[in-house]
């Protein structure tokens, strides 16, 4: 446990360890947490012309921005606040002995506690990033509830209606989404979003956040992902070349398409580019709730938006396909580069 950052807090400077090389230091790291991330409310769905405005709202941000925040979706609030509480105890009560039987290399296990780059981010090999991460699969529930922790005790008691309540949500979105794309009603609701991962990312202060970052800059390799941060910000995303803070709202959630979406889209979304900055003062905590297609899931440009004038860019891939060649990528257009149509 001792290379654990939530369990150090003695932290007078930045361990050598997690000093980035100059040019992958944050320039900006306090860049302005603006207003500027569309915020989308989705109370009135079932309104047929409430939906159609909600529909061209969520295309319209994920065109300019890549990303969004979805309020009045339905989860309720007192869920998401245990939920962060229950997952902030977990890395800062829970005794270190108990969460020592989470730490492991191997990536099939059904709940994984690892900190920096130690797993997971092997991309950039001896690069430490500012940040412990605990990861479980959470679909279907009944086959992994059980494998979660017990301590804190309310663990499964609230991580479960709490992840089941998150997958509805994202399902939702996901619809609204095909129908801003012309897919069929249900269109992702079999292999594309059979995996829901919840990974928890733990940040303790850090005393320089000119030297290090939160989490790499990076896109998700996965469909689509609903971000439940603490009221400490950090994330940033880049938009025309510049790093935006995305507000931390109460009870919001963030929603960050993956890489998916860019063929999906015939290139008409791209996925946002994202990182996390560190905080001087405040421990951050945040919750993201992943959707992630089956290695077999075929991805494929929407068939309605292609014609003469804009044909079809992307071959059909699989997800097992495009994840061979995305680790150790993190970058959208790398990732994708074989499947384009020249
Ligand atoms: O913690 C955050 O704000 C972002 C986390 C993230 O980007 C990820 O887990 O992929
Ligand atoms: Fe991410």
């Amino acid at each position: 446990m001792e290379v654990f950052l939530s369990t150090r807090s003695d932290l007078k400077s930045v361990p050598d360890c997690y000093v980035l090389p100059p040019d992958k230091r944050p320039k900006q790291h306090d860049a302005p947490v603006g207003q500027a991330i569309p915020v989308i409310d989705i109370q009135n769905i079932v309104d047929p012309d409430d939906r159609a405005e909600i529909v061209q709202q969520i295309v319209k941000a994920c065109q300019e921005f890549g990303l969004f925040q979805v309020v009045n979706h339905g989860v309720p609030g007192k869920l998401m606040d245990d939920a962060m509480s229950v997952l902030i105890d977990f890395f800062t009560k829970t005794p270190a002995e108990y969460k020592a039987q989470f730490i492991t290399d191997a990536r099939d296990k059904s709940c994984v506690l690892y900190t920096s780059n130690l797993i997971y981010d092997d991309h950039e090999e001896g690069i430490r990033y500012w940040r412990d991460c605990f990861i479980h699969h959470c679909y279907p529930l009944e086959d992994h509830i059980k494998n979660w922790p017990e301590d804190p005790p309310k663990y499964q008691e609230v991580i479960g209606p709490y992840s089941v309540g998150v997958r509805k949500f994202l399902m939702t979105i996901l619809d609204l989404l095909c129908e801003g794309l012309g897919l069929e009603p249900g269109y992702f609701a079999g292999d594309h979003s059979k995996t829901q991962l919840l990974s928890v990312n733990h940040h303790i202060p850090c005393p320089d956040p000119s030297l290090t970052l939160g989490h790499a800059e990076h896109s998700d390799p996965n469909l689509i992902a609903a971000l439940h941060q603490c009221d400490v910000p950090g994330l940033q995303t880049c938009k025309d070349g510049q790093w935006i803070g995305v507000q931390p709202i109460p009870h919001a959630f963030v929603i960050i398409p993956g890489v998916q979406f860019k063929p999906i889209s015939n290139g008409m979304f791209s996925s946002p580019r994202h990182r996390v900055v560190a905080n001087t003062k405040k421990h951050r905590t945040t919750l993201g709730s992943f959707l992630v297609p089956t290695d077999d899931s075929l991805t494929e440009p929407s068939k309605a938006l292609i014609n003469e004038s804009n044909p079809q860019r992307y071959k059909p891939f699989t997800m097992g396909e495009f994840m061979a060649g995305w680790r150790g990528r993190l970058e959208e257009d790398v990732g994708l580069q074989r499947f384009v149509i020249e």
